[in-house]
């Protein structure tokens, strides 16, 4: 099959996607729906069914004492395990001649999981993140569903806020055409960098789904606008305080969406309690500087970002200008505590040369991260909100000295 043309070297990552979403939201529908799309020629695919076990009963059990089933050792080791045997299979199949081609896998998990456990096997592994990359994350919510499952399971409201893309389902139905617009607005506040399809609309297609990592698939080149999506962020993370928005359309389903709860309390009525005990925790923001950036004061932001608040780092994306060499800016990507191995672009792919981080966290406040950055970086752009709260207490952190400082 190797042609005289075949590029020696390392052979190109394969590019994953993780496919997630709660129980019943619709995953398996979706995938038999990519599975016969040509465009999915060579794609294998990952399903973690848990074969016999009773899914209602260990559904019943996680409703019954919150996420601890859902997290526990037990359950995500199981995945974690048979998913790197699965992943090196493929790989000694390729490299044996067994498999004649293997240009793309999606994964499916189970929609108990929080999604951690599978990127961590993909991003983290020595071996497979050299031969894998993680494409994006794909989290599918159910229209008719989807408002009680975020209001009840922390471990959904993270599928939402790690995605790339979010795959709204059942809005055919009447329940889920009536719920629409409000699960929009909250899945926008969650995650406003991931684009939304809605399923039943024909929008889930594989061209929309998939390519949607850093590198322009058609082009090979970065495409750092198109994944930041930084705009996104600035709308949306500071400050429910903006009013400046066109509220032009029946002021239903504009863009925006604001914490305050009586917003929710019409959507479906049937919470007893707090209904955003779990949103209430996520915050989405952007940073972005114009000054450029030591690689020692980079790598001691992530390390201590990852190492001390991974867990409550849901995501994290972003472009670096480096002091050492401007000209080639790294680029950084973490899921939860999972931090990607930084890479390094030949060249900056647009004019917009600042340093820009996106981020989803949990219970981490966007003020503490800004003074932390300024505090590695030496300053954040003057457009930036909440100087003052920067400068009093950069670090809040005993004992770290920051390079700039010893
Ligand atoms: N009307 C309608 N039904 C859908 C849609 N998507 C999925 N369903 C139905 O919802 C049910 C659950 O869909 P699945 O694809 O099995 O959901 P899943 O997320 O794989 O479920 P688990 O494997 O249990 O986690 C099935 O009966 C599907 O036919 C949709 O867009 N519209």
């Amino acid at each position: 099959m190797a042609t005289s043309e075949a590029p020696r070297g390392p052979k190109p990552p394969i590019p994953v996607t993780v496919l997630t979403g709660f129980l019943g939201a619709g995953k398996t529908t979706l995938l038999n729906r990519l599975a016969g799309d040509p465009a999915l020629a060579g794609t294998a695919f990952v399903i973690n069914e848990f074969g016999e076990i009773g899914l209602d009963h260990l559904f019943v059990a996680a409703a019954d004492d919150g996420v601890v089933l859902l997290s526990s050792g037990c359950l995500c080791c199981t995945v974690r395990g048979e998913l790197v045997t699965t992943l090196e299979g493929f790989l000694r199949g390729l490299d044996n001649g067994r498999i004649a081609r293997l240009d793309r896998v999606v994964i499916e998990t189970t929609g108990l999981a929080d999604p951690a456990p599978v990127l961590h096997t993909i991003m983290a592994h020595p071996y497979l993140v050299m031969r894998y990359r993680l494409d994006g994350v794909v989290t599918v919510v159910d229209a008719v569903n989807g408002g009680a499952t975020l209001d009840a399971h922390a471990e959904a409201v993270k599928q939402v806020a790690v995605a790339d893309r979010l795959v709204v389902t059942k809005t055919d139905l009447p329940e889920g055409a009536a719920r629409r617009d409000g699960l929009l607005r909250r899945l926008r506040t969650l995650n406003p960098g991931a684009r939304i399809l809605d399923a039943a609309a024909g929008e889930a297609t594989a061209a929309a789904l998939l390519d949607v990592g850093l590198y322009d698939a058609a082009t090979k080149s970065p495409d750092v606008a198109r994944w930041l999506n930084e705009e996104a962020y600035r709308d949306h993370g500071h400050g429910h305080h903006h009013h400046d928005h066109d509220h032009g359309h029946h002021g239903h389903d504009h863009d925006h969406h604001h914490h305050d709860h009586h917003h929710h309390d019409a959507r479906d009525g049937q919470d007893p309690h707090d209904p955003n005990r779990h949103d209430a925790h996520i915050r989405a923001f952007s940073l972005a500087t114009d000054r450029p950036v030591s690689a020692g004061a980079l790598e001691m932001f992530l390390d201590l970002i990852a190492s001390a608040h991974g867990p409550k780092l849901l995501r994290m994306k972003g472009i670096v200008q480096l002091a050492e060499d401007p000209e080639r800016p790294v680029v950084v990507h973490a899921v939860q505590e999972v931090l990607h191995p930084p890479a390094r672009l030949e060249r900056w792919p647009d004019g917009d040369r600042r340093t820009r981080l996106v981020f989803v966290t949990r219970d981490l406040p966007e003020a503490f991260v800004r003074r932390m950055f300024d505090a590695f970086t030496g300053g954040l752009a003057p457009d930036t909100p909440d100087r003052a709260a920067m400068t009093d207490n950069p670090l809040a952190l005993g004992g770290f000295v920051p390079p700039s400082r010893r």
